[in-house]
This record gives structure tokens, C-alpha cells and sequence, in this order.
């Protein structure tokens, strides 16, 4: 699916580690060179974030992933690489030094992205014999969650390069935005610094401590921005009249002036020990690692509500998930090692924070999501496919009786089967069950069943009819085998109390 299939990283810190994990999981091959002592352990504690987002946040088929591989010099690293991702600390005569290493052994027709947070690409680019391959791609931290990176070319960028670095991006589910013009910080730093210098006075003139700035963000604003940003909201807060109303009534505070942009603080020793003690207290014990992981759960819950947006449609970097989810499934291969001998092993996934209910544990229609993905992981098996279905036939599930057994938690790791019961050329009757794993040693336990009725249909015509024989005949071996099987307890249950018999008049 992605026009690469092999990456090269050069740093592997906090942005390199989110590029690694981004590229494995969107099934590239990647080669690393850091010289830290420890870098292979933080990828890995990055990667092990990332995977368990993933789990949460997407039931589409990923490819499999990448193969990862650290190298003892840059060189090597490089030397096969399709894209390779400067992420070295921020400092001009580095990136250069770094950036003229790659360029000079890495493959002509490699690209050459730098994850700089605010260096002119033109700066960047000034000496490499290959100058028209070097962008900045400046992603957002977790890179292997926020799907942004802004791309923006230097004097000697050429527009192919752009072209190919926006493909790549968008084959592993990244929006590349291209900035019209290069400009120190680019857009997103430009805001987001401005926002920081006026959050620094407010705290060393004491109007709030940090906890306080982030509350005021994160319960007002910030819930806005994740889903209209700056103009599309102030748009709306002009009324009926719109953005001119706006502009014409909050212009002039402009002027007044409300901020202190201009002046820079001064963050000096008291100042940095103030904001670290106060940030200290905020975090109230957590580590980072934890940290990141509760940011990791709350951002996939916001993806995925954006997914929803719209009337199903998606919004914003929710449709981007959407539209990443519909090509994995697209290119989705049926599950190749299905042994019939015994109930097929369909689906893996995780509990996700948005499955979670006032109870505390996995929501009811949650149930029906990861038996519907079951059925359709089926269905791929079979050759019903995304294809199939445009070709105007499909599998329609026409009865569904489900049974709860026991609670799935936050984070556990589901898994489920799927017995053939019964088949004709129209029809098949299955019967799923769930399981649930807490912790990585845990004990399985059954959570739930489904027997579910499926018909085929001619979604033009609108009516049920018998499938081909190409799928029929994929799916008889299969339902021969299960014949085989004991009838699973609890199929051809129903629901019921005894009814309370009429009382007579
Ligand atoms: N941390 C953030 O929030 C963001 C940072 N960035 C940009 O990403 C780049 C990297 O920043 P971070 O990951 O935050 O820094 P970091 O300090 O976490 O990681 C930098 C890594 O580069 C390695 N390194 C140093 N010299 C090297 C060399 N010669 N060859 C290979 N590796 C080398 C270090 O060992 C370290 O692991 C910077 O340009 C920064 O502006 C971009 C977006 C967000
Ligand atoms: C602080 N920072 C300038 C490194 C931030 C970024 O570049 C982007 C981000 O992830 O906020």
C-alpha cells in the first residue's frame, strides 16, 4: 500500500521514536542510527506505545509490521533507504553536518526529510549536492498518533519532491500540509510559541499557576480546536453575520493590547524552578511513560469521535482515519492461516476508552462492533471483500443473538472464533465467541457469544440471492470441517422468562 517500503531514522529520540513506530505500523521496514547508549531501549518503549494506541484505535487490518534493524553508523542506515527522517537535536551546524552525512550516502532517489521545528529548509539544504530532495517534514508530537506533518521546501526543493513526500505521508495515514512559503517555525510552531511566551508571563507575573493554564485550555478552547481550529470557530462566534462580524466586532481588542507577544520572558533560574515545581506538583507522581499513555487513550478518543463526525462521515483527522481505515481494509488480504479443523481465529483487539460505559466496562454495542468485525473478517476469508461489495453484491446479517457472559475491562486483549453452524447457497449461520485477556500473562476468559444469521443479497436489486460458486466454494470446506465439531454451548438459545400466563377475567 505504501509507495516505500523502507525508512531510515537518524535520531531516535522523542520525534525519531514516533516516526519509527509510525513507519512499522504502516508496515515499512525501518533502519535506525542513534549513537545514545540507550536508544534502543526508548524506541522501544515508544514502540510498545504506539502498538498498544493502535490496538485501541483501529480494528482496519494493519499490514504486518515493519522489520526493524539498528545500525552502527548512519551509513549504513541510509544506504537503502527510500525516505530517510533527520529527527537530531535542534541546531543548525548539526543538522547540517547530519543532513550532508545522509545526503551523500544515502540512494539518488531518496528523500531526505528534516523533522526541524522551525529552521529554513533553505538553510538546511545550502552546501548538499543533492539539494533538490531535502523538506522539511515537521510532524507533531506523538507522530505515531497526530497524523500532521507540515512540508515545506527550501530555494532548492524541487516540486517532485513535494509531490512524493505528500503520497508517502498519506499512505501512512499523515496529512502532509504544504506550506506555501518557507518561514522560521513554519505555521504550527509560529502559533503554538506564540501561545507559550504569553502563557510564561502569566505564570511568572503569578495571574495563574500551570495547572490553572491548562485548565483553562483543555476545558474550553482546546476541546474547540481539535475540530475546527482558529477560523472555522470564530466564525461561528460572529453569529449568524459570520467571520466579518467577528473581525469587525474583536479586531480593535487587538489593539488595546490584551497580550504581551513582543516581549520575551526572561526564564531565569527562579522562573524555570517555579514552572518545574509547579508542573511537578501537577503531574502528581506520574511518570512520563504513564503520562504519555493516558495523552495516547485520550487522543484515540478524540479520533475516534471525530471519526463519527458529521453524520458518520468523519471531520477533520477523524475523516483522515476514516479514509486510512477504508484503504487498509480495501487492501485488506483474507486471513491466510484460517485452519478449519477447529473454529477460526478471526479477530485481535483491544478494549478501547471510548468501549468504556457508566459501568465501567466494555459498553454493550461494543459487542456488536467486534462480532460485526468478526463476521467480516469472515467474509474476507471467503473473497467478500470491499471489491465484492462494490461489485453490488454482499453478506447481509439478518438476526443476531448475543449472550454476555462476563465484563471486558480497559485495555484488555479480545480475541475471538468463529464456528460455521450451518450453510446453503444463501445463507450461513455462525456462531462467535469472545474472549478476554487482562495483562500480558492473564488468564482467558469467555465474555460473550453471537450467533448470528447472514444472507446474501444483490444490493442492487435489493433482494437476497445465492453467492457464486467461487465463494460457495471457499466457504463448503470450512463448514464440512465445523460439522465435525460439537454444537457450541449456548447456540440456538433464546431469550426468555417464562411469560406470566393472562390473568383470567
Ligand atoms: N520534541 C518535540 O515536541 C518535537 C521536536 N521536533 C524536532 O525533532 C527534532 C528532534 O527533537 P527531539 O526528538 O525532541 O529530540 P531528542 O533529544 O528527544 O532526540 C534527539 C536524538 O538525536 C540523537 N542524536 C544526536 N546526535 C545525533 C547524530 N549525529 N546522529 C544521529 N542521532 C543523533 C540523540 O541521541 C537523541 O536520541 C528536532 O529538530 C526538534 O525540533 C519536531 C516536532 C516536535
Ligand atoms: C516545542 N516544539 C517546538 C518542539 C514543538 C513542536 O515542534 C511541535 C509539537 O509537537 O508541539
Amino acid at each position: 500500500m505504501a509507495p516505500i517500503c523502507r525508512a531510515a531514522c537518524i535520531g531516535g529520540g522523542v520525534i525519531g521514536g514516533g516516526w519509527i513506530a509510525r513507519f512499522l505500523l504502516a508496515g515499512i521496514d525501518v533502519t535506525v542510527f542513534d549513537p545514545h547508549p540507550e536508544a534502543q531501549r526508548i524506541v522501544g518503549e515508544v514502540i510498545a506505545n504506539a502498538e498498544r494506541a493502535y490496538g485501541l484505535l483501529t480494528q482496519a487490518p494493519l499490514p504486518p509490521r515493519g522489520r526493524l534493524a539498528f545500525c552502527a553508523s548512519l551509513e549504513e542506515a541510509v544506504k537503502d533507504a527510500e525516505w530517510v527522517q533527520e529527527s537530531v537535536p535542534e541546531r543548525l551546524d548539526l543538522k547540517r553536518s547530519v543532513l550532508a552525512q545522509i545526503d551523500a550516502a544515502a540512494p539518488a532517489g531518496a528523500l531526505i526529510g528534516s523533522s526541524t521545528s522551525g529552521l529554513l529548509p533553505s538553510d538546511l539544504q545550502a552546501g548538499l549536492a543533492h539539494s533538490e530532495r531535502l523538506f522539511v517534514a515537521h510532524p507533531y508530537n506523538p507522530v505515531y498518533l497526530l497524523p500532521l506533518a507540515e512540508i515545506v521546501g527550501g530555494r532548492a526543493t524541487v516540486p517532485d519532491t513535494i509531490e512524493r513526500a505528500k503520497a508517502v505521508l498519506d499512505a501512512i495515514g499523515m496529512k502532509g500540509v504544504v506550506i506555501a512559503r518557507e518561514i522560521e517555525a513554519f505555521v504550527g510552531d509560529r502559533l503554538l510559541e506564540a501561545l507559550w511566551r504569553e502563557a510564561l508571563w502569566l505564570i511568572k507575573d503569578d495571574i495563574c499557576d500551570v495547572e490553572t493554564l491548562d485548565d483553562v485550555i483543555r476545558y474550553s478552547f482546546g476541546l474547540r480546536w481539535a475540530q475546527m481550529g482558529l477560523f472555522q470557530t470564530y466564525r461561528i462566534a460572529g453569529g449568524e453575520a459570520g467571520m466579518r462580524h467577528f473581525l469587525a466586532q474583536f479586531g480593535p481588542c487587538l489593539k488595546w493590547p490584551w497580550t504581551r507577544l513582543t516581549d520575551v520572558v526572561n526564564l531565569d533560574d527562579a522562573l524555570v524552578e517555579k514552572i518545574g515545581a509547579q508542573s511537578d506538583a501537577q503531574a502528581g507522581g506520574l511518570s512520563i511513560r504513564e503520562l504519555e499513555r493516558i495523552r495516547d487513550e485520550n487522543l484515540v478518543g478524540i479520533l475516534q469521535a471525530l471519526k463519527a463526525g458529521d453524520g458518520g462521515a468523519g471531520w477533520g483527522a477523524g475523516a483522515l482515519l476514516a479514509d486510512f481505515e477504508h484503504r487498509l481494509l480495501a487492501g485488506a488480504r483474507a486471513p491466510a492461516a484460517a485452519d478449519p479443523s477447529g473454529p477460526l481465529e478471526l479477530l485481535e483487539c483491544r478494549v478501547s476508552p471510548a468501549w468504556i460505559d457508566y459501568n465501567g466496562h466494555m459498553t454493550e454495542h461494543r459487542y456488536l462492533q467486534v462480532f460485526g468485525d468478526t463476521t467480516d473478517a469472515l467474509l474476507r476469508l471467503i473473497g467478500v471483500d470491499l471489491a465484492y461489495v462494490e461489485a453490488g453484491h454482499s453478506y447481509y446479517t439478518v438476526e443476531t443473538h448475543m449472550r454476555h457472559l462476563d465484563e471486558a475491562h480497559l485495555g484488555e486483549t479480545l480475541r475471538t472464533t468463529c464456528q460455521i453452524l450451518a450453510m446453503d447457497d444463501k445463507r450461513i449461520h455462525l456462531f462467535h465467541r469472545l474472549f478476554a485477556v487482562a495483562g500480558r500473562e492473564g488468564v482467558e476468559r469467555e465474555v460473550a457469544s453471537a450467533e448470528q444469521m447472514l444472507l446474501h443479497v444483490d444490493v442492487a436489486a435489493g433482494r437476497a440471492g445465492p453467492a457464486p460458486e467461487a465463494v460457495l466454494a471457499r466457504l463448503r470446506p470450512i463448514a464440512d470441517a465445523h460439522a465435525r465439531l460439537a454444537m457450541p454451548e449456548g447456540a440456538g438459545r433464546s431469550v426468555g422468562a417464562k411469560r406470566v400466563a393472562a390473568v383470567a377475567e
